[in-house]
């Protein structure tokens, strides 16, 4: 297995407030890692570093072996767009838009033309039991069914690596267990590698590996015993 993304030594403050203090962890192509820890432990930071959405202040992240501090922002952002996925714990959908243009976001920012993007993002309804829901905005989906649209618009440009921060946390637990299901089965299917950023022990139970992140530091062996 090769590593696909990486910190390392990742240092990072929110003014004078340290929030990773040399965090490192390698993520295996493929591999669900679950990301855990206490409040404020830093856990979103670094996946904030990992997505190239934050920049160090020391130490360097690495996708597929090149430094993503040593880009430019309009490199990171299209690295952004175009290798990585992002699920929140709010679906996070834009209002205005219908169920269907929300999941054909990724693909119309990449400049995929409406005409493919509409239906490649339509097939997803199907796949995430959300058939005939393609017209409704946000604000006519429950919950889970928001959180799902969210995950196909986080797949839709099949990405390289998924992150999801606490995909779950909004939902109630059987439901959370049902876009658990379906975000572990196509990431499995299209081999994409996701790190999952969660409190809940049991939603990291999906994960192929764990990691504890404590103090801005992560606790773990960072790579799976080959
Ligand atoms: N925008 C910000 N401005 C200032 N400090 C911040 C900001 N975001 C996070 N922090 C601080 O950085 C540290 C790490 O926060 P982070 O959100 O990464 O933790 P977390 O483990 O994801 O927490 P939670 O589980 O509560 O979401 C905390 O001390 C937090 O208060």
């Amino acid at each position: 297995m090769s590593v696909v993304i990486e910190a390392r030594t990742v240092e990072f403050s929110f003014g004078q407030t340290p929030a990773l203090r040399g965090a490192s962890v390698a993520v295996e192509a493929g591999e669900i890692l679950a990301v855990m820890g206490p409040s404020g432990s830093g856990k979103s930071t670094l996946l904030h570093c990992l997505a190239g959405i934050l920049v160090p202040d020391a130490g360097e992240i690495l996708f597929d072996g090149a430094s993503v501090h040593s880009m430019t922002e309009t490199e990171r952002s299209s690295l952004r767009r175009d290798r990585f996925g992002f699920v929140f714990q709010f679906g996070q959908l834009v209002p205005e838009l219908t169920a269907v243009e929300n999941v054909a976001l990724p693909l119309l920012l990449s400049g995929v033309h409406r005409k493919q993007a509409l239906p490649k993002a339509s097939a997803w309804f199907a796949r995430l039991g959300l058939d005939g829901l393609e017209q409704r905005r946000s604000g006519e989906l429950s919950g889970g069914q928001a959180q799902r649209v969210a995950l196909a618009r986080g797949l839709v440009a099949e990405p390289r690596v998924l992150f999801a921060d606490e995909p779950t946390g909004a939902l109630d637990s059987l439901t959370g267990e049902q876009v658990m299901d379906l975000l572990v089965g196509v990431a499995r299917e299209q081999g994409t590698t996701v790190i999952l950023v969660t409190h809940e022990a049991r939603i990291a139970a999906y994960a192929d590996r764990e990691v504890m992140v404590r103090d801005g530091r992560v606790n773990a062996p960072d790579r799976i015993a080959s």
